[in-house]
């Protein structure tokens, strides 16, 4: 019977500002993935909730706490050559201004531009999902 991959857990975060742009940050250039541009968060660590992590990466990664209340899961990717499942959180309410504390670059993009980006392939699917529901949305 064939075996799956152990899946490594990944969460990530789409922070939007008032007017629904969305922040995306570009990895350093020797990572895995160098030079493309991705949702801000990191690997789920062993004994950590989901949530949990999210807020830590994302303190680490953009120096901001964001609201627990406001975390909204929204989808997830996965794909059959790779062990990442990136679980993909809405957020609308956080504390601190973002900073690149981790990514060679952090900006905003409208959900039509994120489609433009050089990204990870599994944040391709993701990122059409946020600008289709931005289109519902308006
Ligand atoms: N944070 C984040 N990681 C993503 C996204 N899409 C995606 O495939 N990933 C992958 O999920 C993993 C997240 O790992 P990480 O951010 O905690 O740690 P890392 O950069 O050191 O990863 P690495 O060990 O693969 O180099 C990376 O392999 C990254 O390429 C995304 O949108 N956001």
């Amino acid at each position: 019977m064939p075996r799956f991959p152990t899946i490594v857990p990944v969460v990530a975060v789409a922070l939007m500002d008032g007017e629904g742009a969305v922040l995306m940050q570009q990895r350093p250039a020797h990572k895995h993935h160098g030079g493309l541009w991705e949702f801000p968060g990191g690997k789920v660590e062993a004994g950590e909730r989901l949530e949990e992590a999210l807020i830590r990466e994302i303190g680490e990664e953009l120096g901001i706490a964001l609201a627990h209340d406001a975390l909204v899961p929204f989808s997830f990717a996965s794909a059959s050559d790779q062990p990442h499942v990136v679980m993909l959180y809405t957020c609308l309410r956080w504390q601190g201004e973002p900073q690149a504390l981790d990514a060679q670059a952090i900006a905003w993009f409208p959900p039509e531009r994120l489609a433009g980006l050089a990204m990870p392939p599994l944040d391709v699917p993701l990122a059409a999902a946020l600008h289709k529901a931005a289109k519902r949305a308006n």
